[in-house]
């Protein structure tokens, strides 16, 4: 296969265009990107009295433990607390984390909770020794004393634990246990934090944001996805109330089956968005949930939403003398963060009729007061027609390998009348057409599988050629965890101690650390083809990049005939394997990229093994 290279370029490539689509599904915000370590912390929406209330948390030395809504509880947000009968001797209680703990020598923990003595004060201190322990109990990593002053009014104690080794396995519970007390004591609101992400407070896991930072993201697309939109009005996602101290923050039923602690909030998502140097593409709630309450189409139904919303805005971008710049300002942030834009709602191509006033009384309302944000609709492309005019829209895309192949020419042929898109939302997730949502015994990918990742690239040529038109793309889900998730495949598999990436994670990062400043047009490839290319034109250093798939079984070469003189060696990062080859728990490396040299020639020849994506940097003369 020859391909013959343009000189001229059509279109730059939008800073944009390669990022990051983030909600709380499968444990990818708490237990996962969020750095608190302690599952069910603040027993937030549980019914006191239940186990369902006691999840993750155990007793420890006989005591008994029970959830119960205090008569003076901690705040209004956090009515809940977990009260603990101690007997003689050392006894307690337990967390098990969100299904193991991380326990490392190289770490300092802080470990923090709320206490009150509900019934007879104690003489005297009480003493309280917050420890790491291994999950048989055998093993202390960790301990700390804290002294419990007798008093029956809520108060916040903290503490430090460092490992004097680090745990051989993740299987390690968080204790508070008494040995000099026995009698009844409250407790509220547990927190055990590893280091975070550069140091944010109340900030992310180090190594899942590490893993984030290492694809070089351009934007990060949150809440969600499904979770913004609640299974009830009641239940959707509100950002006033994940904002301020976390003994404000109620938490909420989320959509994808747990409680979502919030802890996670407006301001924490827009200030590590800030430190990985990505822009928001923030997402507001437009009046549908998914259980399918709808807000009425009248004004005063809307109005408390479409106000809401507005206030959402206004914490983001509002100038100090509003009031959510004001309350941005009282967090730290005085400066408005970047927004460029909003999305209103999530998939209201399931609720398209009445997105047809739902729209427009977010659009007429929120454009005017802010200009310089672009928002994006989410109905399917023009279907249904909307006013006013989406400038932009976010479409989601979930198929076979096969299909993003054959799909790479998908918007080739869009109307280039302004209107942009985001591809917010796309992965291979099933071999099986007929069962795209089935389950893995049904063709579902559990992991990303080599197959699906040379897919997606082959897709992503795609969006690169059309890249005058297509400002955004982000694969999703981004995030899962191993053990208790309700989506696969995922960008990258987690659990309490490691982070797996995938095919799919290598492809997204290959892409978006060799993105180029303009496009370059070259011979087209046949969709139904196995041979799918791009080649972009970088300017510092100057240089040509090729990216090639080959999604098929056979080796293929492909000679590219650049439209200018070359130099020295061309670095080539390649990634191939068979087509069902996952990185797994088992085997996270199984398939890796691969960076060598190669010579470079005006002719540049890359040879592209079955099943693999390849990119080539070649330098211009
Ligand atoms: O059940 S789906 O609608 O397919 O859910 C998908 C689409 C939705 O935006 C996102 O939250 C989810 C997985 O990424």
């Amino acid at each position: 296969t020859t391909v013959v290279v343009n000189g001229t370029a059509s279109h730059n490539i939008p800073e944009t265009l390669w990022g990051l689509m983030f909600e709380d599904i499968s444990h990818s915000g708490d237990g996962g990107l969020y750095g608190e370590l302690l599952q069910n912390r603040a027993f937030q929406e549980v019914t006191p009295g239940t186990v369902a209330a006691l999840a993750a948390w155990t007793p420890v030395g006989g005591a008994s433990i029970a959830v119960i809504a205090d008569s003076t509880p901690l705040s209004s947000a956090l009515p809940n607390a977990l009260q603990i009968i101690v007997p003689d001797g050392v006894a307690g209680v337990g967390n098990m984390g969100f299904w193991g703990i991380n326990v490392n020598a190289s770490w300092t923990y802080n470990a923090s909770f709320f206490f009150r003595f509900p019934d007879t004060l104690p003489s005297s201190d009480v003493t309280a020794t917050a420890s790491l322990v291994s999950a048989s109990g055998g093993t202390v990593f960790a301990s700390a004393n804290v002294s419990l002053s007798p008093t029956a009014d809520w108060t916040q104690v903290f503490t430090t634990l460092t490992p004097s080794a680090s745990a051989p396995d993740t299987l390690n519970n968080f204790t508070v246990t008494f040995k000099d007390f026995s009698g009844t004591i409250n407790t509220a609101l547990f927190s055990l934090f590893p280091p975070t992400f550069m140091g944010q407070e109340n900030g992310m896991r180090a190594d899942i944001a590490q893993a984030l930072l290492d694809l070089g993201p351009s934007f990060f697309r949150f809440p969600g996805g499904n979770n913004i939109e609640g299974n009830t009005i009641a239940t959707r996602w509100q950002w006033n109330n994940t904002v301020g101290p976390l003994t404000s923050r109620p938490g909420r039923e989320g959509t994808w089956s747990y409680i979502n602690t919030d802890g996670l909030g407006l301001y924490e998502y827009l200030v590590w968005i800030e430190l990985m140097g990505m822009q928001p593409i923030m997402a507001i709630w437009s009046g549908f949930s998914l259980g399918g309450q709808t807000v009425a189409n009248s004004p005063d139904a809307l109005a408390p939403y479409i106000e809401q919303a507005r206030q959402q805005i206004e914490f983001v971008v509002g100038n100090t003398s509003t009031p959510g710049g004001a309350l941005r300002a009282s967090l730290g942030h005085p400066e408005p963060f970047t927004l460029n834009f909003v999305e209103v709602g999530n998939e209201d191509q399931f609720a398209p009729s009445t997105y047809l006033y739902r729209w427009p009384a977010f659009m007429n309302a929120l454009q005017p007061l802010f200009p310089d944000i672009r928002f994006l609709a989410t109905t399917f492309i023009f279907n249904p027609v909307l006013g006013p005019t989406p400038q932009s829209y976010d479409s989601h895309m979930y198929d076979t390998p096969d299909w993003f192949a054959k799909n790479s020419i998908m918007y080739d042929g869009f109307l280039r009348n302004g209107t942009t898109y985001f591809e917010g939302e796309y992965a291979a997730i099933s071999v099986n057409p007929s069962d795209l949502f089935g389950t893995p015994a049904n063709g579902r990918f559990t992991f990303p599988t080599m197959n699906g990742s040379v897919g997606e690239a082959a897709f992503m040529m795609g969006l690169e050629r059309n890249a005058d038109i297509v400002f955004a793309a982000s694969y999703a889900p981004l995030l899962g965890h191993v053990t208790q998730n309700q989506w696969t495949p995922n960008l990258l598999a987690f659990d309490a101690g490691a982070v797996i990436k995938s095919t799919s994670y290598y492809v997204q990062q290959m892409f978006s650390l060799n993105r180029g400043d303009a496009y370059l047009p070259s011979t087209r490839a046949d969709p139904s083809g196995t041979l799918f290319w791009s080649v972009v034109q970088q300017n510092a250093p100057p240089a040509f990049i090729i990216k090639l798939a080959n999604t098929g079984a056979d080796a293929a070469n492909v000679t590219f005939q650049l439209p200018a003189a070359v130099k020295g060696a061309a670095r080539l990062v390649q990634i191939s394997g068979n087509p069902t080859d996952s990185n797994t728990p088992e085997s996270p490396d199984k398939v890796v990229p691969v960076t060598s040299s190669v010579d470079a020639g005006q002719d540049m020849v890359v040879a592209a093994p079955g099943f693999s994506v390849s990119v080539v940097t070649v330098p211009i003369a």
